[in-house]
């Protein structure tokens, strides 16, 4: 068989922007004219708050209220997740966006596809290319390692990103598992890790969506209520909330004032949980007059605190809050020094629960915002209209008045 070339799957998966290590400059193509559409607050400015979840912590819904209105984004601590965990998921991605090009564009991402290799997928509505490479992984890691590399051992191929043996060039070293079925002599794989990681988040992205809710006004069982009829779905079926998972690499940059290494965007899900390691490059987008025409902002810097992770407000929790909690305008900066990357557990309901207003946040003075949309639907929406996608989904006056 002829194995097309690095440069046949490039043109024809359209996926990897650039060989980042080799180019001494940034080319047009990712050259950036308006990085500084507002300005950047100074790091004496306002900070995104910090929030310790821990048992002995006090007052935390008020505080999750007040980042979820004022900044739609907040760092939690005391979360639970063991720092070691965080660490691996690191090498772990690390040890993915180190492999070679080919073999990453083996993986590449489908033009209709959810799963694989490639820019963001929200390069298609900017003009220029973004300093970045993504793996996105839906499902189960095994699972999509074997669809993503049909023809070899799918097993051999995680394993070899044992947080111990990072570098793709142990794949030629190491025994290979005598049956594709048999769990590899290692005792952790890149595989494991990002099971164990998934897990983790589906649990605190639980406890999050609750302590949310409540932050809300609503009691404990009613929270418990419409996590059973809509984004969890019975405790008794399979399934509940889906998630995917996005790794995300930044190389260093020859010119980090060009380049942009994620452009400004929301996300369209309940709630993302970021881990941006020890590199800073997260900037949020912080309304600070917002009277009528009168609409100031700035970017401020989410700096990396060890052990932290990032909660931001996702769309589909937007239009179940009414419209209280906004979801967050984020982007990510690039630098000359760190190859920073990042993982996202992205998180929505089941694909079949429509999103909805909450019944309680609804009244008679404060109609329905938004229509009911499924994951699915919304992420379609948001294909096509990006920025514009929640206004999209907004009820016109008439329709609210009648339900
Ligand atoms: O890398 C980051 O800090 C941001 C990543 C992000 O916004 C995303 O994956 O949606
Ligand atoms: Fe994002």
């Amino acid at each position: 068989m002829i194995m097309p070339t690095a440069s046949e799957l490039i043109s024809h998966h359209h996926a990897h922007p650039l060989d980042f290590e080799s180019v001494r400059e940034v080319p047009d193509s990712h050259a950036w004219p308006d990085l500084h559409d507002h300005p950047t607050a100074s790091a004496q400015g306002a900070v995104v708050p910090v929030i310790d979840l821990s048992a002995t912590a006090t007052n935390v819904l008020e505080q999750l209220a007040r980042a979820c209105e004022s900044w739609g984004a907040f760092q939690v601590t005391g979360h639970g997740v063991p720092p070691g965990l965080l660490r691996r998921v690191e090498v772990a991605a690390r040890g993915l966006f180190a492999l070679p090009t080919n073999r990453k564009l083996e993986a590449a991402r489908p033009a209709d596809g959810v799963s694989g290799y490639g820019r963001a997928r929200i390069s298609c509505f900017f003009p220029k290319l973004m300093w970045s490479e993504g793996f996105t992984i839906a499902g189960s890691p095994l699972d999509h390692a074997r669809t993503l590399w049909p023809d070899d051992d799918p097993l051999a191929f995680w394993y070899v990103y044992d947080a111990r043996v990072p570098t793709p060039h142990a794949l030629h070293h190491l025994p290979r598992p005598s049956n594709a079925a048999e769990k590899p002599c290692c005792d952790t794989t890149c595989s494991d890790v990002i099971e164990e990681y998934k897990e983790e988040m589906k649990q605190l992205a639980r406890k999050l969506m609750r302590m949310m809710l409540m932050s809300l006004g609503l009691t404990e069982v009613e929270a418990e209520a419409e996590a059973e009829t809509g984004w969890i779905g019975p405790r008794d079926e399979a399934g509940g909330m889906s998630a995917v998972l996005q790794m995300n690499s930044y190389p260093v940059c020859p010119d980090p004032d060009r380049a942009m290494g994620m452009a400004a965007h929301t996300d369209s899900t309940l709630l993302t949980l970021l881990f941006q390691s020890n590199t800073s490059g997260l900037q949020v987008l912080q309304v600070v007059g917002d009277n009528g025409r009168d609409r100031t902002a700035r970017w401020v810097t989410v700096p990396p605190m060890p052990g932290a992770l990032i909660v931001n407000v996702g769309d589909l929790f937007q239009i179940l809050s009414n419209g209280r909690y906004r979801s967050v305008v984020h982007r990510a900066v690039v630098n000359r020094s760190s190859h920073r990357v990042s993982v996202a557990y992205m998180c929505g309901p089941p694909a079949a629960s429509k999103v909805e207003p909450i019944g309680k946040l609804v009244g008679p003075g404060c109609g329905p915002v938004y229509r009911p949309v499924t994951w699915p639907e919304y992420l379609s929406v948001k294909g096509k209209l990006f920025d514009k996608a929640l206004a999209s989904v907004m009820r016109t006056q008439a329709s609210s008045e009648h339900t």
